[in-house]
């Protein structure tokens, strides 16, 4: 049975007996073999699916253990910038902490899903015309000069909740990855993975993986080494042009000798039709620049053949239903309402 986060890895956490027992059972996702694209590439290609945590994203493992933690001091309102996912985690961790969230996003680039979450879960949402690195200016301002607690990644406890994700995979794969593959934005979970994997390697002498993150190519920051100041990609989750963990990042590539490079839109977009048509598995967008960037790299020949690998499919494809409909060639037949007709469609 899966009892969340806060009680499997309580022994990595910094937990008191103080801290409510806050979860939605999230964690223990799924680690899924990639078959086609491991023929295809000639490697042993993971997906560790964290679509199926409760707000079908990654950022229920941190915001599990950041909003149990402000109840725990005693807050009753937590704050976030957000490009979505953050926002709808954090929303929904607040409901059922009994807290209130208050999310501030860039307008009009919150895809559907998690705007609708942030909705549903009773978020106080700010849309503000600026991007989200404006956005987390002004909350960091705000959990200065007001009673509320700041749960972005800037926050500790967000990246030791994220670790646990590092966990799971080499209890599920047997071993360390030879590489681990992420999207990259704020570059929070890159830098909580290698935290998580360094952690574990102390523990029991299993050996550390080779970080590899991917920006998109209009949002590179860390690739480039200059805050963009006006980062654009079709991948809104990672549409962030100064990541705020970016030293713990670069910490985590230099450390693992792993690499931290872009890929295009075009690439995660095909990357994005792909994986549910040939291995059933549906990521968003931004998720899939992980995917992407494991095709790119054993193109380049930086991942050797045989190679065991994690593609990190950070947030589940039902976020943005939008750009699945319009990204996707194949559109829904209109037949009349008769099944003869439909059958003599098909045998034509
Ligand atoms: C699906 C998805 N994939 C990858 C990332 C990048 O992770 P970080 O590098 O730790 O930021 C995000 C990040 C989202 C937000 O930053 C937010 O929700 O405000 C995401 O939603």
């Amino acid at each position: 049975i899966n009892n969340g986060i806060l009680q499997s890895y309580k022994a990595y956490l910094p937990l008191t007996d103080k801290t409510p027992a806050l979860t939605l059972h999230e964690g223990n996702t799924p680690l899924v073999y990639l078959k086609h694209f491991s023929n295809k590439l000639g490697i042993e290609l993971y997906a560790k699916i964290e679509g199926a945590n409760p707000t079908g994203s990654f950022k229920d493992r941190g915001m599990v253990m950041a909003v149990a933690k402000a109840k725990e001091a005693g807050s009753n309102t937590v704050v976030c910038a957000s490009t979505g996912n953050t926002s709808a985690s954090a929303a929904a961790y607040a409901a059922q902490a009994g807290m209130q969230a208050i999310i501030v996003i860039p307008k009009g680039k919150v895809a559907l899903g998690k705007l609708a979450q942030a909705v549903m879960y009773g978020a106080k949402i700010v849309e503000i015309d600026g991007n989200f690195d404006d956005a987390l200016n002004i909350v960091k301002e705000m959990s200065e000069t007001m009673p509320v607690t700041l749960v972005n990644s800037v926050n500790p406890y967000r990246l030791a909740g994220q670790k646990t994700a590092a966990f799971e995979v080499i209890e599920q794969l047997g071993s360390v990855p030879d590489v681990l593959a992420i999207p990259v934005g704020n570059a929070g979970n890159i830098s909580a993975y290698w935290k998580g994997f360094k952690e574990y390697n102390e523990q029991h002498r299993c050996g550390l993986p080779k970080m590899f993150g991917f920006e998109a190519e209009g949002a590179a920051a860390i690739t480039q080494n200059e805050v963009i100041s006006t980062p654009e990609t079709v991948a809104t989750a990672i549409r962030i042009g100064n990541p705020a963990s970016w030293e713990l990042a670069v910490q985590a590539q230099e450390e693992s000798s792993g690499i931290i490079t872009s890929v295009s839109d075009e690439e995660i977009l095909q990357a994005f039709r792909l994986l549910p048509r040939l291995e059933g598995v549906f990521a968003e967008p931004g998720s899939c620049a992980s995917i992407a960037g494991v095709i790119q790299q054993c193109k380049e020949n930086q991942i050797s053949s045989g190679s065991k690998v994690v593609a990190v499919l950070t947030g589940n494809g039902l976020k943005d239903p939008q750009t699945a409909l319009d990204q996707v060639e194949v559109q829904p037949v209109s037949l009349p309402n008769n099944a003869k007709k439909v059958r003599e469609y098909f045998q034509t």
